[in-house]
């Protein structure tokens, strides 16, 4: 199991009126774009035997089947008994239209003592705190951060600070604006922790692990995701009723009778079932792709540090919707593009990592970050306009290199081979302040530093897949230049200026092909 404190994960933001659970297609979605659009960086030229457009992950490969086995997959989630549970173990709901909750945010942090950890700044925590609330289109009333000397106190907070906090409490009440929730922006908390919270304050708690529960569930759209989010619900219901039989207070609101663990226990295996067997269809549709030799290149990075902006931008795709939300992507998504070579590539988005995000809520997703780590190239973008960004990519760089060491079975140090930095959101940092060593600087929104990192990009892509970029001269029409339509990537072409016979063919061909090529046609004249 990894261990380790980070996420990333799933696709865009379903408006708060969006089905939560409703179908939607999973299924290897490769939309073919009919479009006659020749920009340079889209995929979606019209072109030869070549295929642009969208693919989508996480999925399975028999077209025809798609909807039945998505509804047979999600039928598993469909259970009220299961509802009552987790909507008492953490607050969270399957409606599609969230009831707006005024929230007190509390941000406690350690900031004396032997459990002071050194971490992004309470004070950017809490903003990270208030973007999760937002993203739930939830109103902030108030948000404090509260140092503490370490957190394991029933009521977490001390004497004094519970009378200031209710006295805060009841000021807004008063003043026509009742407080309706209290986020504890703790990973999670006890369950006897939030029952006593919450009885002293008379209203929910919620904690960091639920309200991204919350989250996650209004953003998935794909079978897979919507399982995996299914699947991250069921150890905080474990945790909480351990905890809760531990104190003793069984009897409490959150009380499960044999039969009802039972069940849980049945659908925690039935959704690993059915994940199982949708990741088999992922990897029969990553080793379709790789017979197809689309290079990949994989996106990733902390939440919000533009992922999503800098793919539109590549590949100027305009279904792409970037949202100023957390967790706004949950699948893993792939967009077809055009090197400056006008190789065809693939673009993969990712799930956003976040601190602070328990174990057990990421196991979940971290499968869907394979794909990313098969990739031939992976760019980490980082939000440069950041205060926390060092902080960020660190995490970011840890988590990736944790779910290596597991996915190899190694234990020893593993190295990220074949990343380019990038500094994303370049516009918003002063000028005099924009000098970032190994960051190649872009901006998603102006466009700025593109170029420079498509340059980049196609550069170590070439080296990591063993390509050359060369142009080769045969005959118009020939036999060689069918060869090479069919073995490699032609990506233009100019007539011989010495020999209307014929053709200069520019073409991205990789050494094993080459050799092929030398071999059957050695007679052919080739210019490097
Ligand atoms: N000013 C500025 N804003 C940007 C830039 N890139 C992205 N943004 C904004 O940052 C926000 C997040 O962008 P996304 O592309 O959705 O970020 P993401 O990394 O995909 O986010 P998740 O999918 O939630 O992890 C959006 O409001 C974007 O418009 C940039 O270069 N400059
Ligand atoms: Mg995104």
């Amino acid at each position: 199991m990894i261990a380790f404190r980070t996420v990333s994960i799933l696709s865009k933001f379903h408006r708060l009126s969006s089905s939560v659970w409703s179908l939607s297609s999973t299924t290897a979605r490769y939309k073919h774009s009919s479009s006659g659009n020749n920009n340079p960086r889209s995929g979606r030229r019209e072109s030869g035997n070549t295929h642009h457009g969208k693919f989508e992950t996480g999925t399975n490969v028999d077209l025809g089947k798609e909807k039945d086995v998505e509804s047979e997959s999600l039928n598993i989630l469909d259970d009220n008994e299961y509802d009552t549970i987790v909507s008492s173990a953490m607050h969270v709901t399957n409606q599609k239209l969230l009831n707006i909750h005024n929230v007190i945010v509390l941000q406690p942090y350690v900031k004396w003592g032997p459990k002071k950890v050194k971490d992004i700044k309470p004070e950017n925590q809490l903003a990270e705190s208030e973007s999760l609330i937002r993203t739930l289109n939830w109103n902030v009333e108030v948000s404090l951060k509260v140092p503490l000397e370490n957190m394991d106190r029933k009521l977490i907070f001390g004497s004094g600070k519970l009378d200031e906090l209710r006295e805060i409490i009841n000021n807004c009440n008063s003043s026509g604006r009742p407080i309706t929730c209290i986020f504890v922006s703790k990973g999670t908390l006890k369950f006897v922790q939030k029952l006593s919270l919450s009885k002293f304050f008379g209203i929910p708690v919620m904690d960091r692990y639920s309200v991204v529960v919350q989250i996650l569930r209004l953003h998935a759209k794909t079978t897979e995701a919507k399982l995996q989010v299914a699947l991250a619900e069921i150890p905080y219901i474990w945790s909480q009723l351990r905890d809760m039989e531990l104190q003793g207070s069984v009897g409490q609101n959150l009380y499960l009778t044999d039969s009802q663990k039972m069940m849980l226990k049945k659908r925690e295996k039935r959704i690993q079932i059915e994940l199982e067997r949708l990741r088999t269809h992922r990897e029969l549709l990553r080793n379709k792709r790789k017979q197809k030799q689309y290079p990949v290149i994989a996106i990733v990075g902390y939440t919000n540090c533009g992922k999503t902006s800098l793919i539109k931008a590549l590949t100027d795709e305009a279904s792409l919707q970037p949202k100023n939300q957390l967790f706004a992507t949950l699948d893993v998504t792939a967009h077809a593009g055009l090197l400056p070579c006008r190789l065809e590539v693939l673009y993969m988005d990712t799930v956003g990592f976040m601190s602070d995000i328990p174990t057990a809520l990421i196991e979940c997703f971290v499968a869907t970050l394979e794909d990313a780590l098969e990739a031939d190239v992976i760019v980490h973008v980082q939000d440069v306009s950041h205060d926390d960004w060092i902080l960020q990519r660190t995490h970011v760089e840890n988590t990736l290199k944790n779910l290596l060491k597991s996915i190899r079975r190694n234990d020893d140090d593993v190295t990220l081979d074949n990343v380019i930095n990038v500094g994303n959101k370049i516009d918003l940092v002063d000028e005099k302040s924009r000098d970032f060593n190994d960051l190649i600087t872009v901006s998603s929104t102006t466009l700025s530093g593109m170029n420079d990192l498509m340059i980049k990009v196609e550069d170590l892509l070439l080296k990591a897949t063993d390509r050359l970029k060369i142009t080769i001269r045969v005959p118009m029409g020939g036999d060689e230049m069918q060869w090479l339509y069919k073995n490699s990537a032609v990506t233009s072409s100019d007539a011989d200026p010495k020999d209307n016979q014929k053709i200069l063919l520019h073409v991205v061909i990789s050494r094993t092909a080459l050799d092929q090529f030398k071999h059957h046609f050695i007679s052919g004249g080739r210019k490097g």
